[in-house]
């Protein structure tokens, strides 16, 4: 699991060590980790140490400070290092240990900013130490020019060298992940004691490349974390397995409440992703037409069109390919989420449902729905003190601040799809997904993912002492059932792909696969055979 803070969670941590006089001890930790990573990184790229030109943009601040620290000990590895001051000063101790090894420095200003920017821009490493977690918006005047200079040269690949962020992208706010333009965006980030939300939330994390975590020493005082997100080894612990007495119902039954005349095939590809990720049993309910097509594409569903109340299901999906004209559909949606049990509501159920809803309900919004869900709550006459209701693009600029808005407003847990697909649960805790590719931007994609959920659901919501000990609060489990989902659907998606383009079955059927790997990574290595067992002949 990987676990991420606020720059002022990361800055309370520190202050026992400031308070104690370990502020320089912090810093040397923090700028060997960083220079150790763009020494790794160099080598993995089968690129040359000696010589090597280095460019590190300074802010006045530690971060800055950490930068030029960074860039003295690649100094003394015989690389050629320059450091832009972007503020007119620096970490006065740093820039003395720079200017020893060798490091040469140029002040930025209005009127050298196109020339430093020709330097940076042909440096083999440029490191962006302008702001750190003292950040407040985002960079001003010569500053901005530089990296508007640079952002767009890299835009137009004119840009080889390797970009490193020091702890944060310059610009992304390490609390929420917005981003004030001009970011200048990073093959690697490098971040101290932990990661930062702003690094697991877009658009933040479209800018923080990949993140290397360098430990500094005040890791235990960090408090319980703002984010957190699932790797693989978490989901092989969480995953349920089937026991040797299972049968069909005791796995879990997922009710099915999907598509329509317009949308039959969301309904077949909920159905085959609920199949995929391990549903005991998938029941479907709908207009026959539908149903037809659910039987041919997936003989293993059970097809009626019964009413919700007669339906025996431990949990529902509802939602996926419904209009607003899908009357009686909508209802069964209505009566599922009225029925208690955990439902996964996505797509054309989200206008339907009430306003308030509970934490086992899981709506699944892409940013355009979500901007839709929040005017609508914005003009319900129960609420009447929301803030302005945002627009997509406002969604798409805030995305942290926007599913943990909707999770409040309607108790619900909220899932907000996207590159990084977010969970917030109405207690306020958050989950941050990122296992899948760009390919998985195809129509159908979402009622997959829909399917996985619904089928986790099914299986793991009775499952209170799973998730307690693995750490998680019982009643938060709906957020992270949700977010095991997600990363299923993105692992899925990725080995589906191989790189290349995807269709949105092809996501489900590569579900098993992954499942099975993944579990591999909970098994005790070595122990490949029950001693008990007799190999066949
Ligand atoms: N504390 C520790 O022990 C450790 C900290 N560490 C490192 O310190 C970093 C945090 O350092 P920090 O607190 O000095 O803040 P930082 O991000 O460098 O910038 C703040 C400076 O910039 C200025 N400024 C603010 N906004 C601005 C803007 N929009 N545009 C322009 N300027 C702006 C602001 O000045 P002001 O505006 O207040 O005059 C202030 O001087 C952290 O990310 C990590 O890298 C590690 O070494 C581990 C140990
Ligand atoms: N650029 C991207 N990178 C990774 N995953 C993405 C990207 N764009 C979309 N996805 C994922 O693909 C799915 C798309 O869902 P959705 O927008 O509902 O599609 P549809 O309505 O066509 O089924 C979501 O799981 C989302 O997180
Ligand atoms: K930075």
């Amino acid at each position: 699991m990987i676990s991420a803070y606020t720059g002022t969670q990361i800055r309370a941590a520190e202050q026992p060590f400031l308070a104690a006089g370990m502020g320089d001890v912090l810093m040397q930790r923090a700028s060997h980790g960083l220079a150790n990573a763009v020494v790794r990184e160099l080598q993995a790229r089968s690129r040359r140490l000696y010589g090597a030109s280095v460019a590190v943009l300074a802010g006045k601040g530690n971060n800055g400070g950490d930068g030029l620290f960074a860039a003295s000990f690649l100094a003394a590895r015989g690389m050629r290092t320059t450091a832009i001051l972007t503020a007119g000063t620096a970490h006065a101790e740093a820039l003395a240990a720079f200017e020893r090894a060798g490091g040469r420095v140029h002040l930025l200003a209005d009127s050298n900013a196109s020339q430093l920017a020709a330097h940076v821009a042909g440096a083999d490493v440029v490191i962006d130490a302008i702001l750190g977690t003292g950040a407040r918006g985002g960079l001003r005047g010569a500053a901005a020019g530089l990296v508007r200079g640079l952002s767009r040269g890299r835009l137009a690949s004119g840009m080889p060298g390797i970009v490193v962020a020091c702890d944060i992208p310059s610009g992304v706010d390490a609390d929420t992940g917005e981003a004030h333009a001009p970011v200048l965006s990073a093959d690697l980030t490098v971040t101290f004691a932990a990661a930062k939300v702003g690094l697991l939330a877009d658009p933040g994390a479209d800018h923080a490349g990949r993140i290397h975590v360098v430990p500094i020493g005040i890791e235990d005082e960090l408090p319980w974390p703002a984010i957190r997100r699932f790797e693989p080894v978490d989901l092989a612990r969480l995953l349920p397995q089937p026991g040797r007495r299972s049968h069909k119902y005791s796995r879990g039954v997922l009710g099915v409440v999907a598509g329509s005349a317009d949308y039959p095939g969301a309904a077949v590809l909920a159905c085959r992703g609920a199949l995929a990720a391990g549903a005991g049993m998938v029941r479907y309910l709908g207009p026959p037409e539908v149903a037809d097509l659910v039987r041919q594409s997936c003989p293993e569903v059970v097809c009626s069109t019964g009413s919700v109340a007669e339906t025996h299901v431990q949990a529902w999906l509802v939602g996926s390919g419904m209009g607003p004209g899908d009357t009686e559909q909508l209802r069964r949606a209505r009566d599922a989420v009225e029925s208690g049990l955990p439902v996964i509501a996505d797509a054309g159920a989200l206008p339907a449902l009430p306003a308030v809803l509970a934490p086992q309900v899981i709506l699944t919004p892409h940013a355009g729905e979500l901007a839709v869900l929040l005017q609508r709550l914005a003009s319900s006459p129960d609420s009447p003190d929301f803030d302005p209701a945002p627009d997509r693009t406002a969604v798409e600029s805030s995305t942290l601040g926007a599913a943990r808005h909707a999770a409040v407003l309607t108790e619900a847990t909220v899932l907000l799809k996207g590159a990084t697909t977010l969970v917030a649960s109405p207690f306020q805790d958050f989950y941050s997904q990122a296992d899948g590719t760009a390919w998985l931007a195809t129509a159908g994609s979402g009622d997959v993912l829909a399917g996985i959920i619904g089928a986790l659901l099914a299986q793991l919501g009775s499952d209170v002492g799973r998730f307690r000990d693995a750490g998680i609060d019982p009643d938060e489990r709906w957020a992270a059932i949700a977010a095991l989902g997600a990363s299923l659907h993105g692992l899925a998606g990725a080995a589906a792909s191989g790189g290349g383009p995807l269709t949105a079955g092809r996501i489900s059927d590569a579900v098993p696969d992954v499942w099975y790997k993944v579990s591999l990574l909970s098994k005790p290595a070595g122990r490949k055979r029950n001693s008990h067992t007799h190999p066949l002949p």
